[in-house]
């Protein structure tokens, strides 16, 4: 058996994600897995962080790990994946997806928040769709990791915040959970909750091996998501939301898969909302078809005004 090398962030929640890859690797094809801890750029300089507007800083420092050969390959949340492939490197495997939504971290529902209450989100997307549900809310920016942003309900400085169930679930962080959203109140970004395998298209033996991870009914969903996100030409800081899984639509036709996206304005009172259907095989086509519609009906003009 071969050994693998999974570079890492070290943060929790990287931490936690790679280490559930390397136990369901070893699991399907007997290879024993051992961690290898990265310090990225974006760990070091927050001011590069910033400027760079997010977590590519993180991708990067994996993706230069990967092509010099230091580590075999990395996990990376596919939300925080640049939708433009990296020059050398191969999306080898996206697992079975978990929750896709958002979740409301407080003392109750959304709906039971007092009038004005504080709501802390760093992203475009929960922000507008916070504010098409809540507008009386008091949108507050923030930035940080899983833990800081809650330590700031716990200390009272906001009453709720927002983040991926996902990545709670994933922490053990449940018990914050006041409310789960469903699509239809809150849209995911695309390729939230799932996870991202990354090796060097060069070595066919981790093709093989790392493959064997690949969902393919996760693939075509979120290829569907991305595909939206791409066209429309948004990164992480546009507010769009996508979401697409398998469904029976008609008893007699079997599973289609169904994508919804939106663009919704930034003070949330007006959104674009589409949805449309398609053979799984075909994710990319309709991603594309839909966001072709969105742009048809002003999705431009929603994500220019911030
Ligand atoms: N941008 C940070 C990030 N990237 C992935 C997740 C959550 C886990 C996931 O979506 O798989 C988070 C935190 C959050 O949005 O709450």
């Amino acid at each position: 058996m071969t050994r693998l090398s999974l570079g890492t962030r070290k943060s929790l929640m990287a931490m936690t994600q790679s280490g559930l890859v390397a136990e369901a690797l070893t699991q399907a094809t007997g290879h024993d897995v051992d961690l290898v801890g990265v310090t990225t750029e974006g760990d070091v300089s927050k001011a590069l962080l910033a400027q760079m507007g997010g977590t590519g800083v993180f991708v990067n420092g994996l993706r230069e790990k990967i092509l010099s050969g230091e580590v075999d390959f990395a996990v990376h949340s596919l939300k925080d994946l640049p939708t433009a492939p990296a020059e050398g490197i191969t999306l080898v495997a996206i697992p079975e997806r978990d929750d896709p939504r958002d979740a409301l971290c407080g003392p109750g529902k959304l709906a039971e928040l007092p009038r004005g209450a504080r709501v802390g989100t760093g992203s475009p997307r929960r922000v507008s769709q916070l504010r098409a549900l809540r507008p009386d809310l008091d949108v507050v920016p923030i930035r940080g990791n899983a833990d800081t942003r809650l330590g700031k309900v716990t200390s009272g400085e906001l009453d709720a915040i927002v983040l991926a169930n996902a990545g709670l679930v994933r922490i053990g962080r449940t018990e914050s959970i006041g409310q789960v959203f469903s699509p239809d109140e809150m849209l995911p970004a695309p390729g939230q909750g799932a996870l991202a395998l990354e090796c060097r298209s060069d070595r066919t033996d981790l093709l093989e091996i790392l493959g064997v991870l690949d969902d393919p009914a996760t693939r075509a969903a979120v290829t569907a998501e991305r595909t939206v996100l791409a066209v429309l030409e948004a990164g992480c800081s546009a507010p769009v939301g996508a979401f697409a899984h398998l469904e029976v639509v008609r008893p007699d036709e079997g599973e289609v898969l169904g994508l919804t996206a939106a663009v919704i304005s930034h003070d949330g009172t007006r959104q674009l909302r589409l949805s449309a259907s398609g053979h799984p095989d075909r994710a990319e086509e309709l991603g594309r078809e839909l966001a072709r519609r969105l742009f048809e009906q002003g999705a431009a003009q929603l994500m220019e005004e911030q």
